[in-house]
């Protein structure tokens, strides 16, 4: 390995330990790490995480080559395990067959259809967003807003992807989110310590330990209840004459043929993820948005005039999946987002056979991939002017022309993320729901641009202290601002 990849740069590595010691820093300073790395050594990077080596690979020309070879569709154990102890055997963490058998079964319910038909579901739960967010915006203070998008999160994925109903289920929501947001950090605390594997060690001497057990046993509980509860639901519907009812994944999964592929063991493991995949990501997405819009405020008016010419004075109706495909610049908005703030930003693979990247540069069998999109988006060549927040980059004349594996927020390749089109919908008829009501304004105490917003290092981005906006109702008619707030960013 070391002879294969002499002409990779990275850090200088200690005997045994690699560069463990320089990762081994609070979750705060990881991505000042990552940053420093590539300032120094550029889009391929070599670390040695112990006796395994890890590549750091960012470019788009070789992500290419990683994220479409077959023989770089595995996960890595020793990161993952983390994960695994969270989440159990689902698409996230699976291999193989067994992962081919699941992505085969679970795809075939989040087709396009039964996605149309959740907008109307997102809209409802917007209505009890707009509830909690309304004195709030009467009295004009500060607040975190992750805590109320996060909570609007678990209750539309719970609604959609599992039960149409989740009555009963609110009290353990609040909890939820919060374990969401625990779970996140803790596979990574775990992930880049390889020693806490066994499982002893990591009891006698991480003090992380009493945490990690209430992460698993808060999402296992959650899943097996609402998974409970649908299931008893679906033998009370089974007993009843068919009703026009609006269908969820699990609905429509359990009531096809791949209904069998799936032991109950392996569908709550696939519950848990999808709870996670669903709710982390799309909490920090649209929280994440909310602040860029905050300190941007020349791209929130542009995003506001399309809105107006879509709602007309009638912004309290409700939004239709044919009102979607109108929000073009909101659809750049939100893509922008994705670059700046990735809400993955870091995922990995195992590498089976000798990879050669066009660069000419090999990655040996057995080294570890990692791959960080919040690096990728930053790429000059392909981003141009990168630290600038800026959705024209998204219109389709821009970006026609760039490499397709400079824009990764949901993976790439065979193994992409199954809920980028329901990640994208949702996050449209939230944003157009709290955009078309309330100008969203920044914490004048918080950070003025948003390279200077503080990151947190976990599986999904989180912004350190949480997220802080102001918000002010918009006038009935019209872009009227009774006083004009300080414009940040363009
Ligand atoms: C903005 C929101 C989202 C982002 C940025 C995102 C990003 C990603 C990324 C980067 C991966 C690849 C991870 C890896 O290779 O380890 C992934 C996989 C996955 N995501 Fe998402 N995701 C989002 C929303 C969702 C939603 C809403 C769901 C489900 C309702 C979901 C379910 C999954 C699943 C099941 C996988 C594993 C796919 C596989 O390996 O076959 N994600 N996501």
């Amino acid at each position: 390995m070391h002879r294969i990849t002499a002409d990779i740069p990275g850090p200088a590595p200690y005997p045994l330990i690699g560069n463990l010691l320089q990762m081994l820093l609070p979750m705060d300073r990881v991505y000042h790490l990552v940053d420093s790395l590539c300032s120094q050594f550029g889009y391929l990077i070599k670390t040695w995480y112990g006796p395994i080596l890890a590549i750091m690979v960012l470019d788009p020309e070789d992500l290419q080559v990683v994220l479409t070879s077959p023989t770089l569709a595995s996960k890595p154990d020793v990161f993952y395990d983390g994960v695994k102890r969270v989440l159990g055997m689902g698409l996230i963490t699976l291999n193989g067959s067994d992962y081919k058998r699941h992505r085969k079964a679970i795809t075939t319910s989040m087709h396009l259809d039964i996605l149309q038909d959740f907008v109307a579901t997102f809209g409802t739960n917007c209505r009890e967003l707009e509830a909690r967010l309304d004195p709030l915006a009467a009295t004009g203070e500060v607040f975190d807003v992750a805590h109320h998008l996060g909570l609007n999160a678990s209750l539309t994925v719970c609604q959609t992807v599992l039960a149409a109903e989740a009555p009963g289920l609110d009290a353990e929501r609040d909890e939820y989110v919060e374990i969401v947001h625990d779970a996140s950090k803790m596979m990574l605390y775990r992930g880049l310590r390889p020693w806490f594997r066994w499982e002893a060690l990591f009891k006698l001497l991480s003090p992380e330990y009493g945490r990690f057990q209430r992460v698993v046993a808060g999402m296992t509980n959650f899943a097996n209840r609402v998974l409970t509860q649908k299931m008893q639901k679906l033998q009370h519907i089974a007993a009843a004459p068919p009703t026009k009812r609006r269908q969820t994944f699990l609905d429509k999964f359990l009531s096809s043929s791949e209904a069998n592929v799936l032991t109950r063991g392996e569908l709550l493991d696939e519950l848990k993820t999808l709870l996670f995949g669903g709710v982390g990501t799309s909490m920090d997405f649209q929280t994440l948005f909310m602040l860029s819009m905050a300190l941007n405020q020349g791209v929130q008016r542009k995003v506001q005039q399309e809105l107006d010419d879509v709602f007309g004075s009638d912004r309290g109706r409700d939004i239709l999946a044919t009102d979607l495909p109108h929000m073009k610049y909101l659809e750049c908005a939100l893509k922008e987002t994705l670059r700046f703030f990735p809400p993955v930003p870091v995922f990995g693979r195992i590498v089976l056979q000798d990879v050669p990247l066009p660069s000419g540069k090999v990655l040996p069998e057995g080294c570890y991939v990692g791959i960080l999109p919040l690096w990728t988006h930053r790429h000059p060549k392909y981003f141009p002017d990168p630290e600038r927040f800026d959705p024209e980059r998204f219109t389709p004349e821009n970006s026609r022309d760039r490499h397709p594996f400079a824009f990764i927020p949901f993976s790439a390749g065979p193994r992409n993320c199954i809920g980028q089109r329901y990640a994208l919908m949702f996050a449209k008829t939230v944003a157009a729901s709290v955009l078309r009501r309330y100008d969203v304004l920044p914490d004048p105490d918080g950070p003025r641009r948003l390279v200077d917003v503080p990151l947190v290092g976990g599986i999904s981005l989180s912004v350190k202290g949480g997220v802080k906006v102001r918000l002010r109702r918009r006038g009935l008619h019209g872009l009227e601002h009774a006083e004009e707030p300080p414009v940040y960013g363009l």
